[in-house]
């Protein structure tokens, strides 16, 4: 694993900063190392204390400071750049994994950075430089000294290599349990009620068990391979520094050094290792960061190279489009001011084929136009797009604020209007929260609670294109032919595609589509 992902550098851009300071602070550290060696040895020598060197102190220790402050303000704002970059990667329709997997990767996934930007990078760039200039220094000032430190000095990055090697394969192998384990959390929370009612809670619990042991086993073998890289990198710096006392006590005695100057080196010396050793040590706590640095870079979408032009309008062209793979590829036009039918059958893509005209899935093969031009799926078209979902999500909060995320900043007067045409206010009201997941609403409720935001987008942004799956599957007889009235009015102008299999909207849409074959092929399941 390298030091320093130049990732890190793309997306977030505290961290080319942060790494500039590093190297600022280190040069400075290290030309303090030596002076402090260099006054300490003539402080014992003579047994003086030279103000100079409690100034060296004074300032190491201020320089220790700038560099924790550095070091927390630059890991606070890489995080909140790759938090903000996953979210809205996510948000955008390429989500990295189910749910689970996106919270443990924005909280505790980019959290596991901290460890990395406050010890381990610090110490990387010390290792760079401290090393360079305390051997220049030695080997000015006594070139056996320097020769020793050299042969010995590369053996800790060695050493740290070949421990290092065997530790990433595990840290990655613990960084996925932990993933496999918030999504099998998440999930589990997410359907109790089901499992529950299928007598399947315990099994569940005993799984999420079964991995949590994993996670604990996998923790384990790496916090044993971190402890014994320590030792290993200890010993090698302990016995090369031991080499140095030795060679410099021998020649101490024989005469061909002053004290002082075998002070120095013996003080001096030791400072060549440190930041190997310290970057070692530094090296296991540092890697779940990078571990999960990874998975948040392969959860980040490339951004889109080029802006996307004026949003099309007019008749709605889909042309051989395979929504996705097995599916029967579907050819058809729909012209704005008439509502067109999709009567497919269960499972044919009506719900797949909605997707890929918002742009939140790729198809297969075939293309969208609108007005004649290609349709470009980024914001700019979504943002003309109304799409009711065939299973709404609503959000912990007021019915007024899950009406209004469908227009952020939508004045509370567009809000009640869009509550009061869809009948919303005839069941609760606009100040009445909400659960997760609409929790305290029927389905059929929800349901024209969804219908409201259309309402609500409908009279704010100008929508070319209805999008609306299944909008009366859980509504009585008298409700629909109200829903269905609506959509009459809301459909003026705009094209307009509902996928219904309910009677009373096919009878009143002015185009009903023929769909071709069902699915040819069965798929493989989704992962999970
Ligand atoms: N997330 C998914 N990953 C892979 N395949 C999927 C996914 N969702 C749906 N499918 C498959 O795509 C096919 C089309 O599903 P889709 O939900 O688009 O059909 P539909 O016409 O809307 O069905 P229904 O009328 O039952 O809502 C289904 O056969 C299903 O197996």
């Amino acid at each position: 694993m390298r030091p320093f992902d130049p990732r890190l550098a793309r997306h977030a851009r505290g961290a080319r900063r942060y790494l500039a300071v590093c190297t600022g602070i280190g040069v400075l550290g290290a030309l303090c190392a030596i002076a402090q060696a260099r006054l300490l040895a003539e402080a014992l020598s003579t047994l003086t204390v030279p103000l100079a060197l409690l100034a060296v102190f004074a300032v190491r220790a201020l320089l220790a400071w700038a560099q924790e402050a550095a070091a927390h303000r630059a890991s606070a704002g890489v995080k909140a750049d790759l938090r903000r970059a996953v979210l809205a990667s996510a948000l955008s329709g390429s989500a990295p994994g189910p749910a689970g997997t996106v919270a443990a990767l924005v909280t505790r996934g980019v959290d596991a950075l901290d460890p990395y930007f406050s010890r381990y990078l610090p110490q990387v760039v010390l290792a760079a430089i401290v090393p360079v200039m305390v051997l220049a220094v030695l080997a000015v000032t006594d070139p056996a000294t320097a020769a020793i430190v050299a042969v010995t000095l590369p053996l800790i990055p060695v050493f740290g290599y070949l421990v290092g090697s065997c530790t990433e394969a595990r840290t990655a192998r613990q960084w996925r349990t932990l993933e496999r384990l918030a999504g099998h959390f998440a999930d589990v929370a997410g359907g109790l009620m089901t499992l529950k009612a299928f007598g399947r809670a315990r099994f569940q619990s005993e799984r999420i068990a079964k991995v949590s042991a994993e996670h604990r086993r996998a923790t384990m073998a790496s916090l044993r391979i971190a402890f014994c890289s320590a030792l290993v990198l200890e010993l090698a710096a302990t016995l090369s520094v031991a080499v140095v006392a030795v060679s410099v006590g021998l020649r101490l005695l024989e005469g061909n050094l002053s004290f002082g100057t075998a002070l120095f080196l013996l003080i001096l010396a030791p400072e060549a290792y440190l930041p190997l050793r310290q970057a070692g040590a530094h090296f296991h706590a540092a890697q779940e960061g990078l571990a999960a640095a990874e998975s948040v870079f392969a959860a980040i979408a490339p951004v889109p190279a080029a802006a996307p032009g004026p949003v099309p309008d007019g008749i709605v062209g889909v042309r051989g489009l395979v929504a996705r793979e097995g599916l029967a590829p579907v050819t058809f036009d729909a012209p704005p001011g008439v509502i067109t039918a999709l009567t497919a059958p269960s499972g044919g893509g009506k719900s797949s084929l909605f997707a890929v005209l918002l742009g939140l899935l790729p198809p297969v093969e075939g293309s969208v136009r609108a007005g004649g031009a290609e349709v470009v799926p980024g914001d700019a078209w979504r943002r003309r797009v109304a799409w009711l979902p065939q299973h709404p999500h609503l959000f912990t909060g007021t019915v007024a604020e899950n009406i209004a995320v469908a227009v952020p900043g939508a004045s509370a007067a567009a809000v009640r209007d869009a509550a009061g045409l869809t009948g919303v206010l005839e069941f609760t009201t606009l100040e009445t929260v909400l659960g997760a997941g609409g929790h305290g609403l029927s389905a059929g409720q929800r349901q024209r609670l969804a219908l409201a935001r259309v309402a609500l987008r409908c009279a704010l942004l100008d929508p070319v294109l209805l999008l609306l799956d299944e909008p009366t599957a859980h509504l009585d007889v008298a409700t629909e032919l109200d829903v269905a009235d609506l959509i009459d009015r809301l459909a003026a102008g705009r094209t307009t595609l509902v996928a219904t299999h309910r009677r009373a909207l096919v009878e009143r849409a002015g185009n009903v589509l023929a769909w071709p074959s069902a699915p040819v092929a069965p798929r493989e399941p989704v992962p999970a």
